[in-house]
């Protein structure tokens, strides 16, 4: 194999060419404060510089969702994972998602529930999908304007069809290096934006009597930086893939570890000297017991609290006070917690979280909007853009979580998903609450707004109505209820007028390129060949 022709001092100068360049990159976005430098970063990229078109559809959204905060407004948009779907998008959306749960459902071998346990470069693939045909839908577009005359322009459709593509990350799918590699796969796929979120591996549970379990936050955060350093190291530019941290702590029971002193205040764990939770579930199982009956029995035995809360039950109202105050100048780990309790108290508090454990070793978890918050707030500087994932959409704690993050981050960019099935009555919003709902986020800077499964809700309902119909009615119904509107629609809703909705001109246009003809208008006179 032959050396690679450069001098030691010229690979030297080259690195340190490379290093002022990073820096100058990462001054342009001042948000963002990596734990590393650029001198690291550049030691770990390629010897040849590497552009993507994942930093110009990043630059693109960032400059988008910067103009309605300014402007107080919000994109709208729903994920599909179609590509057909996604040229009409382009028409009324500025940006496309992919939903890692509508991948789950129609991308897979095996459709499931929304439990993130598809191929880690699944969601990736169909980003790739996706922003190819977005490509096509530009070519065949813009070899159509050409083969027409400059007057004739203005008049033909010109849509923007590189609408930035948002996608789900998930958790990042294992270890820190397969979350690198899906950063990387998503970068090469085309992909703006992806989210990342603070799930456990293995743990995205939303079915009935299954928690959801967190991981601790410098897991988290571990999880972002390795997909900022992966955006870092691809090369020239890359770093301009955005990163959106989405944190699903709403609701979630349990979380992996307590390895974290900033998640202690919210483990919960048993006040009162009981057999270990799952002891008590083993034996309940051997002889046939209903396991919940017996998880909530043993529940209301344990006396389950956070630590805060056990010493609150057992101090005066200015003992607890004092006690809060000296806590908010020492570190926040259940050790401190117990040594100014049991100064204030002069004694100790009964309080075991290792008693509540799950039987895969999960502790119990009792977070509020003050832990998500805590969580945004730490993760903000990793990424772009933020999303607490609340499981119903609670205006109250909505308008907390948006408001106290821009406390500290004023000029923070938020994300927020319609999610599925989300029950607006139920939350407590009235028909004209929910009718201005979008411009009331947007108020608060939640400037992307997503309703993730549009495809499953809307195709299902509309394929089922077609069915029915195409059933009762054949053909007859199809040129009604079908054809003849879609042909009316306009711009119409298959491309362009007079023309086949496949891009049959731009195939055309091959073939007429490899015979030698002309077909690009030079000037304003109408090219003969135009089809
Ligand atoms: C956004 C989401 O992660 C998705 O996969 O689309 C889901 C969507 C949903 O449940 O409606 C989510 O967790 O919100």
């Amino acid at each position: 194999m032959p050396k690679l022709a450069i001098s030691v001092e010229q690979e030297q100068a080259a690195f340190e060419e490379e290093v002022k360049a990073i820096e100058k990159q990462w001054s342009e976005r001042p948000h963002l404060k990596r734990p590393y430098t650029a001198r690291t970063i550049a030691a770990l990229r390629n010897t040849i510089p590497q552009s993507y078109a994942s930093s110009v559809q990043g630059r693109k959204l960032w400059n988008q969702l910067n103009a309605h905060n300014a402007a107080g407004t919000c994109e709208l948009t729903f994920g599909t994972t179609d590509p057909v779907v996604v040229s009409q998008m382009a028409k009324h959306q500025q940006s496309v998602y992919v939903s890692g749960a509508l991948c789950g459902f129609s991308e897979v071998s095996f459709p499931g529930m929304d439990a993130c346990d598809y191929p880690w470069d699944t969601v990736p693939k169909v980003v790739k999908k996706v922003f190819s045909s977005q490509l096509w839908h530009d070519q065949r577009q813009r070899q159509y304007r050409m083969r027409h005359p400059v007057s004739e322009r203005a008049e033909l459709e010109n849509w923007d069809y590189l609408a930035p593509i948002v996608a789900d990350g998930d958790m990042g799918f294992g270890n820190l290096t397969s979350t690198m590699k899906m950063a990387k796969e998503f970068v090469e796929s085309g992909v703006a934006m992806i989210h990342l979120d603070d799930l456990a591996i293995g743990m995205k549970k939303f079915t009935v009597g299954q928690g959801r379990t967190v991981v601790p936050t410098s897991e988290y955060l571990d999880r972002l930086k390795a997909v900022r350093m992966q955006f870092d190291v691809m090369g020239v530019n890359s770093a301009d893939t955005l990163l959106l941290c989405r944190c699903d702590i709403d609701h979630s029971e349990f979380i992996s570890s307590v390895v974290d002193a900033r998640d202690h205040e919210y483990v919960l764990g048993a006040t009162r000297q009981v057999r270990p939770l799952k002891d008590v579930l083993a034996d309940a199982q051997a002889v046939g017991e209903d396991l919940k009956v017996v998880r909530s029995a043993w529940k209301a035995s344990a006396g389950l609290l956070t630590y805060d809360d056990a010493v609150k039950a057992q101090a005066s109202e200015d003992q607890f006070k004092t006690y809060k105050l000296e806590l908010s100048k020492a570190n926040p780990s259940i050790a401190s917690r117990r040594e100014i309790a049991s100064k204030v108290l002069s004694k100790d508090i009964f309080f075991d979280w290792e008693l509540p454990r799950s039987y895969v070793g999960q502790y119990m978890f009792a977070p509020t909007v003050k832990t998500i918050i805590e969580r945004a707030i730490a993760a903000a500087p990793l990424g772009d853009v933020t999303w607490a994932r609340m499981d119903s959409p609670v205006w109250k704690d909505i308008v907390e979580f948006h408001t106290e993050v821009r406390k500290v981050f004023p000029d923070r960019l938020f994300a927020f998903g319609y999610t599925g099935d989300y029950d607006y009555g139920k939350a407590g919003f009235s028909e004209s609450a929910i009718k201005t709902l979008h411009l009331d986020l947007a108020k608060l800077g939640v400037v992307w707004q997503v309703q993730p499964i549009w495809s499953l809700q809307g195709l299902n309902l509309l394929t089922e109505q077609f069915g029915k119909l195409f059933a009762e009615e054949g053909i007859a119904g199809y040129i009604r209820t079908v054809q003849t509107p879609a042909l009316a629609t306009k711009p119409m809703t298959d491309g362009f007028e007079k023309l086949s909705y496949c891009g049959g001109y731009l195939a055309d246009a091959f073939f007429e390129t490899v015979a030698g003809e002309e077909i690009v208008e030079k000037g304003s006179a109408p090219n003969t060949k135009r089809h």
